[in-house]
């Protein structure tokens, strides 16, 4: 049997984590190599462009986390077969992208400039963002985001929601998804009661 391998830090609100959970969700076995921060300068240089999440499969490497999550997704059947199912599920997923990354390149900015930043983010791109999610999601029948059944982006989404609630993120209001996109919560909250999301966060352990 083909080795996977996910390499990423031990994080559970940032890019590795909807394919760690795919692949638990989906049955697909695979080594989850968490990378302590201490280590990851001296991986950083083997990654493909220096960053994480990278997925290794007998030895080879694949990074960027939306293509891992399509190819991880097609292996545990949470990618749809049809082209524009699939195109929408990539919407969702290339959308939380977007503007996570907005968020997160603000991560070391001095303390003040992160501030300003952040909240200026929090009130405009980002409410924009998840309101505009919120639509897409009704739009599509208020369950799912594509293919009318769970998919990789529903799981993308679900871990953003986790994170921006989590109070994890400074300067951004934990309360935004609740005010803004209160269907994308219920939509969390949904995801989070799948039964296997549930075992795999009873059993979870987070060190940062
Ligand atoms: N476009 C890339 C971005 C990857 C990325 O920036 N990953 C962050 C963690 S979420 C990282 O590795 N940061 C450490 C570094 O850049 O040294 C993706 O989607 O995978």
């Amino acid at each position: 049997m083909n080795k996977l391998k996910l390499v990423y830090f031990d994080i559970d609100g940032a890019r590795g984590e909807a394919a760690r959970l795919a692949m638990v969700i989906g049955g697909v076995p695979f080594a989850d190599d968490r990378v302590k921060f201490a280590d990851w300068p001296d991986r950083k240089a083997d990654t493909p462009f220096g960053a994480l999440p990278v997925l290794e499969l007998d030895g080879q490497t694949v990074a960027q986390s939306n293509g891992i999550n399509r190819y991880v997704g097609k292996l545990a059947g949470l990618y749809p077969d049809d082209a524009w199912q699939a195109a929408l599920c990539d919407e969702a997923m290339d959308a939380v992208e977007e503007v996570a990354t907005r968020v997160w390149s603000t991560m070391s900015l001095p303390a003040a400039e992160k501030k300003a930043q952040r909240e200026s983010l929090a009130a405009g791109p980002l409410a924009f963002s998840l309101d505009r999610l919120q639509l897409r999601l009704v739009a599509h029948g208020g369950q799912y985001f594509a293919d009318g059944r769970l998919t990789v982006a529903d799981l993308k989404v679900f871990v953003w929601i986790s994170h921006l609630r989590s109070g994890r993120l400074d300067h951004v209001p934990v309360d935004l998804p609740d005010r803004v996109a209160p269907r994308l919560v219920e939509h969390h909250d949904r995801v989070k009661e799948h039964p296997a999301v549930k075992a795999y966060y009873a059993g979870r352990k987070v060190a940062a």
